[in-house]
């Protein structure tokens, strides 16, 4: 038997899912054995991929958070191309089996698949209903725009139906590149980097107005932060906050947590032409590293197969809320009764694929993209201390950030 290591990111229930799928496609076969590692949080499994592949021992799979895009394809002889694994291990890639967002943003500009949409997502509003009651907020309209959500959140923490109204994961993601997309507004320019180096305009005057209204909630104890990833999640699932964005890959652990909650689209701001847009996939993708041997090849090539078949994608979907990555799994999931039984189950596909893409909502790629997120990241916790203004942080973000693309290109 050859071994087939996995390194992820995966907690809660999203490594219950792994564990489930490693082992289903482990009794499936016997000439391989997948062997999920977990590595930490999505930062910390690139990091430990990075140093591992300098010291000529990187796994044989990696789960690279979409941002890590950038910094994998300009990684050059480290990986193989998904699509080559495939080919060569008797396979074929079919992309047009595939949602299209998803595999627009893990392909070369030629159309070479390079690594395995895995988990993709989307961000969505979380709410529990119990605190929306005691609230006297409407159970069953969860806010649709940012100040909707403003209100809801003031609402429920001078009410005293919870002490905090609201809290975020992923200040970069949601409200930032998400943000972006969803209200049609440039990121950066060339496409949001898409089509060349980015410039970031994230201290255009829509994210001060959003990231000044952030910092207004969390000085009146309104807001709460919980973290640079997931960690908000938890802030949540407790019940110590009302209303949560989150990935629509939080749902498993919002599920298992037993709280009465409802769904949402990703808020807009209602000042913003023609939002909503259209939200850019998020979540994470398998990478196959370079330099291994043939044998392992073709097992992960007959991994990534069993991994896109309908009822393993199905499952991944609905136990997960991370979206079904073929049309095929999709489909099958409409055909049975799961998103009647489950309000807001389909809203992540809808808010990503209801419009055709403009070039502010194709999705965002820099080469060294996790470290403008760190960038971003100091500067709003400095601006949600009380240090500095939105538009300070805003500014100080996208002239540090674009100081650091300059650095990385080496302009
Ligand atoms: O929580 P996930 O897996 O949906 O990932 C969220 C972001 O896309 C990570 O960059």
């Amino acid at each position: 038997q050859t071994e087939i290591s996995w390194w992820h990111a995966m907690t809660g229930a999203n490594a219950e899912v792994v564990e489930k799928i490693a082992g289903d496609f482990n009794a499936s076969q016997s000439d391989y054995v997948v062997k999920p590692v977990f590595k930490g949080t999505y930062p910390e499994t690139l990091n430990a991929g990075i140093a591992a592949f300098r010291a000529g021992q990187a796994p044989d799979i990696m789960q690279v958070f979409d941002v890590g895009t950038g910094v994998m394809m300009g990684a050059g002889g480290a990986i193989v191309p998904v699509g080559k694994v495939l080919a060569d291990g008797g396979f074929t890639f079919d992309k047009s089996q595939y949602l299209p967002g998803i595999v627009g943003y893990y392909s070369t500009p030629e159309g070479e698949m390079l690594s395995f949409p895995y988990n993709s997502s989307s961000p969505i509003l979380y709410y529990n209903k119990d605190i929306f009651e005691k609230a006297g907020l409407d159970v069953n309209a969860p806010p649709q725009t940012w100040a909707e959500v403003w209100a809801a959140a003031r609402k429920i923490k001078e009410s005293g139906a919870a002490t905090c109204g609201y809290t975020s994961t992923w200040l970069t993601w949601i409200h930032t590149e998400n943000f972006a997309a969803w209200n049609n507004v440039s990121w950066a320019t060339n496409e949001n980097g898409l089509a060349g180096t980015p410039e970031l305009k994230i201290d255009g005057p829509l994210f001060v107005k959003h990231f000044q209204e952030l910092a207004d909630l969390a000085k009146e104890g309104v807001f709460v932060y919980g973290g640079r990833t997931s960690e908000a999640k938890q802030n949540f699932t407790s019940g110590e906050c009302g209303i949560l964005t989150e990935s629509s890959g939080g749902l498993g652990d919002v599920v298992k947590s037993g709280i009465n909650y409802g769904i949402g689209k990703l808020p807009y701001d209602e000042t913003a032409e023609g939002a909503p847009q259209n939200t850019t996939p998020g979540g994470a993708s398998l990478w196959v590293m370079a330099g291994k041997s043939d044998e392992v090849y073709k097992g992960v090539a007959t991994f990534f197969n069993y991994l896109s078949q309908t009822e393993v994608q199905q499952f991944l979907h609905e136990q997960s809320g991370y979206l079904p990555v073929t049309m095929a799994a999709y489909e099958a999931t409409k055909a049975t009764d799961f998103y009647e039984k489950n309000p807001g189950r389909e809203t992540p596909i809808l808010q990503m694929s209801g419009k055709p893409p403009t070039e502010n909502s194709k999705g965002v790629r820099a080469p060294n993209l996790p470290q403008l997120r760190d960038i971003q990241n100091e500067e709003y916790e400095k601006m949600l201390a009380g240090q500095q203004t939105a538009e300070e942080a805003l500014k100080n973000a996208a002239t540090r950030g674009n100081a650091a693309i300059r650095e990385a290109v080496g302009g």
